[in-house]
């Protein structure tokens, strides 16, 4: 592939990534957004239900046979988990050279697929075509815990808030604001997806502990690390430095940051860095939008790495 225009179609672009994912491609100057496929608003108008959008394009109903008779360069899989199989079967059947990105959690432990958190596996890819874009709160857990990776006493634990943005557009108890006003949702409390997905792809076990709380968009990560030699907050802030300061979307902060901060922006926010009294504790908070820097920016960044334009092409950056 080279890195002339390329052609774009996004299948499950009624969901919350899928519309984020849209608006930013919209803006891009070597992508041409082609189809959008959507059950339930066939026939409608993009440009009426995503505010920024302003195209004629029209939501369609397409099974897998038909996204792949699309023939787009690149297609993005915002579909929920388990369903991606049939569109990479009929995409690979159809046009092998097809670059799929597959944002739910179905390819993320498929040595097959290239795991795509830039900022930790860059260096990893290999051309390959089909690309599996990390989970939101298994991208914040890894970027807190990898600058002191080969310094851990024992497993990492983390404890997760998302907004309730992150439960998708299927109704549940874990995306009805009436059932979380007032209140934070405990679910998944071992075991999480995202548990197993940081700990394989950072080497390391993590015990992950998430909730849901009553905000729309971004979550927190509080990460408790016991270390296995005394440090002190400067050598821990130097390792952050070290690892993230030539990353345009991770930033070092020193506060504790908030998640209202990071609504609706493209970075990461990873500060707070809190010592125990004996220097052998660690505590780092990291906050994300779910929908941007924890889906559909990262899902950026990796295409634009794999179309051959520079990784941070259309997607506003901010200090
Ligand atoms: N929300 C988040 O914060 C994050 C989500 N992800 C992952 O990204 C993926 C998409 O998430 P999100 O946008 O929140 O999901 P949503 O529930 O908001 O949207 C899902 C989309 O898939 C379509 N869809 C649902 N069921 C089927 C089906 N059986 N066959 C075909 N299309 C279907 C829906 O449209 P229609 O029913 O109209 O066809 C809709 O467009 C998920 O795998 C999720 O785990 C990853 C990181 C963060
Ligand atoms: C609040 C909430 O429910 N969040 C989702 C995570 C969203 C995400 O990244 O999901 P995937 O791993 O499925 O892509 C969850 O805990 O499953």
């Amino acid at each position: 592939m080279t890195s002339a225009h390329k052609t774009l179609g996004i299948v499950g672009a009624r969901g919350h990534t899928g519309a984020e994912l849209i608006r930013l491609v919209a803006a891009h100057p070597a992508l041409e957004l082609v189809f959008v496929s959507s059950r339930e608003l066939d026939g409608q108008r993009v440009a009426d239900h995503v505010a920024g959008y302003a195209g004629e394009l029209r939501y369609a109903s397409l099974d897998a046979d038909a996204v792949a008779a699309q023939g787009a360069d690149v297609v993005v899989l915002a579909l929920p988990n388990s369903k991606a199989a049939p569109y990479v079967e009929a995409i690979d059947k159809a046009k092998p050279d097809t670059l799929i990105l597959d944002l739910s959690a179905d390819y993320r432990f498929d040595s097959t697929w290239y795991y795509g958190l830039p900022e930790l596996t860059r260096e990893k890819w290999r051309g390959e075509k089909k690309i599996s874009n990390p989970g939101c709160y298994a991208t914040a857990i890894q970027l807190s815990i990898a600058p002191l990776k080969d310094l851990l006493a024992a497993p990492p634990v983390c404890f997760g808030v998302s907004g309730y943005s992150g439960a998708g557009t299927t109704p549940s108890d874990k995306n009805d604001p009436e059932k979380l006003r007032d209140n934070l949702m405990p679910y998944s409390l071992t075991g999480h997806t995202h548990e197993k997905e940081a700990s394989r792809h950072l080497g390391v076990p993590v015990e992950f502990m998430p909730h849901v709380a009553p905000h729309f968009r971004g979550l927190t990560v509080t990460t408790n690390l016991y270390l296995a030699r005394k440090m002190t907050r400067e050598e821990v802030m130097q390792r952050f430095h070290h690892a993230y300061d030539a990353e345009p979307l991770v930033h070092v902060v020193d506060e504790a940051p908030w998640v209202s901060a990071v609504a609706g922006r493209h970075h990461v926010d990873i500060g707070g860095f809190t010592l125990s009294a004996d220097g052998k504790r660690v505590v780092v908070v990291a906050t994300l939008d779910n929908l941007l820097k924890g889906a559909a920016t990262q899902a950026l960044q990796n295409i634009n790495r794999a179309i051959g334009v520079d990784e941070l092409t259309a997607i506003p950056t901010t200090p």
